[in-house]
């Protein structure tokens, strides 16, 4: 299986370093230093510096490239997926989604994206928790790897499995991409407790009342609760809920520190999804009576409402069951 890479990122890098091990790789960049420093050098200094690629990647600035690849893995930022596919020579290739989130404006997950832009395309989803700089230097690592077609899903996994690369099979493909879209939101808030110095038993009872939030959307939009209690939805969450690793977190330790949204967000190259996924996840829910406090609360973070009055607000809330 010839596999092509969409996104020169850290993700994308380190995607491409994991399919590496079985064969060549075609990494599309959207810079051309990284794409010179690819195929120069075996290093990725803008978004992956310090890790040694493999020399079975090769990098190209050229979309048109990646015609005929066997299966293409979709890592470009969520916002920006339907237009980089749009330009994408795509007949009936499978694509594996790998970005998450979920676009502004029209409300869709990165898979509904790509369904409308190459209808016949099969889509699967890959994601887990998986901080890119510990995968490309090998450290062990389990996915979820979604999809219906389950001899597509077999064939995906196995090209891309190694001993330190596990993907888990599942047919929940909804479910996948929501839990990776929704944990991006809540490391925020994970991290904004961080900040503002809330302590352990805050981040533990944020992290188990923002899993209820995930589920409660997650389940009205189909997902599968086991999904969402899997690598790809609970197991995600607690990663980037507890490391500075996750530039989301990051983001929120920010925030609770009393910086401004705005400036923390300003001249950032590396992406902070939870930032773009919050307020369109959170109109998502009121549209559909789902309650998200805790994501409706990041929302107001990002529009400059300081923490101190944002979280007094979270915790005066009326008492209610925990179900
Ligand atoms: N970094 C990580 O550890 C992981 C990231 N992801 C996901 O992978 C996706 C990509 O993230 P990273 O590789 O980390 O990115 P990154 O933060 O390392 O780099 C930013 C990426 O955005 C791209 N970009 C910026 N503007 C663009 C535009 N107008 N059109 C197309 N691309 C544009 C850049 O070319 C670069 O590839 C995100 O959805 C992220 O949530 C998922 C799992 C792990
Ligand atoms: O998705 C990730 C790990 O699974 C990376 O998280 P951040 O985007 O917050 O760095």
């Amino acid at each position: 299986m010839r596999i092509g890479v969409i996104g020169g990122g850290a993700w994308g890098t380190a995607l491409a370093q994991v399919a590496a091990r079985g064969g060549e790789v075609l990494l599309w960049a959207r810079e051309p230093e990284v794409v010179e420093g690819i195929n120069a050098r075996h290093e990725n200094m803008t978004f992956l510096p310090g890790v040694p690629l493999s020399p079975n990647i090769r990098a190209t600035g050229l979309l048109a490239d990646l015609a005929g690849r066997d299966a293409l893995l979709v890592v470009a930022p969520a916002q920006h997926v339907g237009a980089v596919l749009r330009d994408t020579p795509v007949d009936r290739t499978p694509l594996v989604l790998c970005a998450k989130g979920i676009e502004a404006g029209t409300r869709r997950l990165v898979g509904e994206v790509a369904q409308a832009v190459h209808p016949d395309a099969p889509i699967a989803v890959l994601s887990g928790p998986t901080f890119a700089h510990e995968v490309a230097a090998g450290l062990p690592t389990a996915v979820t790897l979604a999809c219906a077609d389950e001899a597509l899903q077999a064939s995906l996994a196995s090209r891309l499995a190694s001993p330190s690369f596990r993907p888990y099979a599942s047919t929940d493909v909804i479910g996948a991409e929501i839990g990776g879209a929704v944990k991006n939101v809540l490391a925020i808030a994970c991290g904004v407790v961080e900040g503002a110095a809330l302590g352990q038993n805050a981040r533990a009872a944020l992290i188990a009342r923002g899993f209820a939030e995930m589920t409660r959307f997650g389940m009205a939009r189909g997902a599968r609760p086991e999904t969402l209690a899997g690598l790809s939805g609970l197991g995600d969450l607690v990663l980037t809920c507890s490391s500075t690793s996750s530039r989301n977190f990051s983001l929120g330790l920010g925030l609770g520190q009393g910086a401004k949204a705005a400036d923390l967000l300003a001249d950032r190259r590396t992406v902070a999804e939870g930032a773009f996924t919050a307020p369109v996840l959170a109109e998502a829910a009121a549209q559909a009576d789902i309650d998200m406090p805790i994501t409706d609360a990041v929302c107001r973070l990002l529009e400059g409402v300081p923490a101190r009055a944002v979280i007094d607000d979270l915790l005066a809330r009326p008492l209610r069951d925990e179900a």
